[in-house]
């Protein structure tokens, strides 16, 4: 066993720090380490110091985890904890995600200020969300209803939202729970009808590649259906790679050996959509992903994406 702490990667908002003590418990338990066997760093990443302006148009992929990535690779740590839902499809040469906790809720939840769910808005309603998916996929259900940019971490947009900048948000539910927060949404949003981002709910440990001791530490906590959902989720998005301008959606479920996959894109105003659905063998989780994503491609064509690029 090592003699020196396992240093453990994270962002400093709230949610990142419960998620990398969850990681840190989880390693506890499986091993029986004492606490101060790990030593949690809080890492500033881009994503969490741009703080005025939508993340779709700071742009360019790991805003959240280039700069904890790159104190990976050098190794003055051991391990980062992400939200997969933030994580890029490619990573850095010499990393991998190693392992995968028991996924959380996937849904959104819908959080409102007079009105408690979406349907019941007035026509006219703002909606605050920043994320390009939940715009769109609210265009859809409510093309009456204005959706404005909205940032800032789960108090801050509770605050705007009680002052009265907007009627209503929607974040994810396995921040919330995570948050211990769950109470204040007023409306879960079912995942067939408001389809989760990829990744989302998941927490995934990325570690370096040739480090053997710690891939044994974290095989321990892995997760094997969150992992299997989430390469089948990470292969759809590989497939349709080029287009993070477009929203896009897609949740894959595990039950035993069968997988279930639905995947989707969007035209940012919802009024124009594509979809995929898949099923087969969790043995076949990236395949079945890829060709999701690669169906959606060829039926939207290039002009879909370029659209909106
Ligand atoms: N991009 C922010 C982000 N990344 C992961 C979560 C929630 C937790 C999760 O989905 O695992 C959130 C906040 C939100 O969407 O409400």
């Amino acid at each position: 066993m090592q003699t020196k702490p396992l240093r453990i990667g994270t962002r400093g908002s709230p949610l990142a720090l419960a998620q990398a003590h969850e990681t840190r418990d989880r390693l506890m338990a499986a091993h029986g380490l004492p606490e101060d066997a790990f030593a949690i760093e809080v890492i500033s990443t881009r994503g969490d110091r741009v703080t005025d302006r939508p993340l779709s148009e700071i742009g360019g992929k790991g805003l959240f985890t280039e700069e904890i990535e790159a104190r990976l690779s050098d190794g003055s740590i051991d391990i980062a904890v992400h939200s997969s839902k933030d994580m890029p499809t490619v990573l850095p040469d010499g990393l991998e995600l190693t392992a995968f906790l028991p996924r959380e809720d996937v849904r959104d939840a819908f959080i409102g200020r007079s009105a408690g769910a979406i349907r019941d808005l007035p026509r006219g309603s703002t909606i605050g969300s920043s994320s390009l998916r939940r715009q769109a996929l609210v265009r859809h259900l409510r093309p009456d209803v204005n959706v404005i940019p909205f940032r800032g971490n789960v108090q801050t947009r509770l605050r705007k939202l009680e002052e009265g900048q907007v009627d209503g948000t929607l974040l994810a539910c396995a921040g919330l729970k995570r948050l211990g927060m769950e109470h204040v949404a007023t409306d879960v949003m079912e995942s067939d009808d408001f389809l989760p981002a990829l990744g989302q709910g998941a927490i995934c440990i990325e570690s370096r590649s040739g480090d053997a001791a710690t891939l044994a530490l974290l095989a321990a906590i892995n997760h094997r259906e969150t992992q299997v959902e989430l390469l089948c989720e990470r292969a759809f998005l590989a497939a349709l790679d080029g287009s993070c301008r477009t929203p896009i959606a897609g949740l894959a479920r595990v039950d035993g050996q069968a997988l279930i996959f639905r995947g989707m894109v969007l035209s940012p105003d919802g009024q124009s959509r594509h979809d995929a659905s898949v099923e087969g063998s969790a043995e076949d989780a990236q395949a079945l992903g890829r060709d999701a994503g690669e169906r959606i491609r060829k039926e939207a064509g290039s002009g879909f994406f370029a659209e909106w690029g």
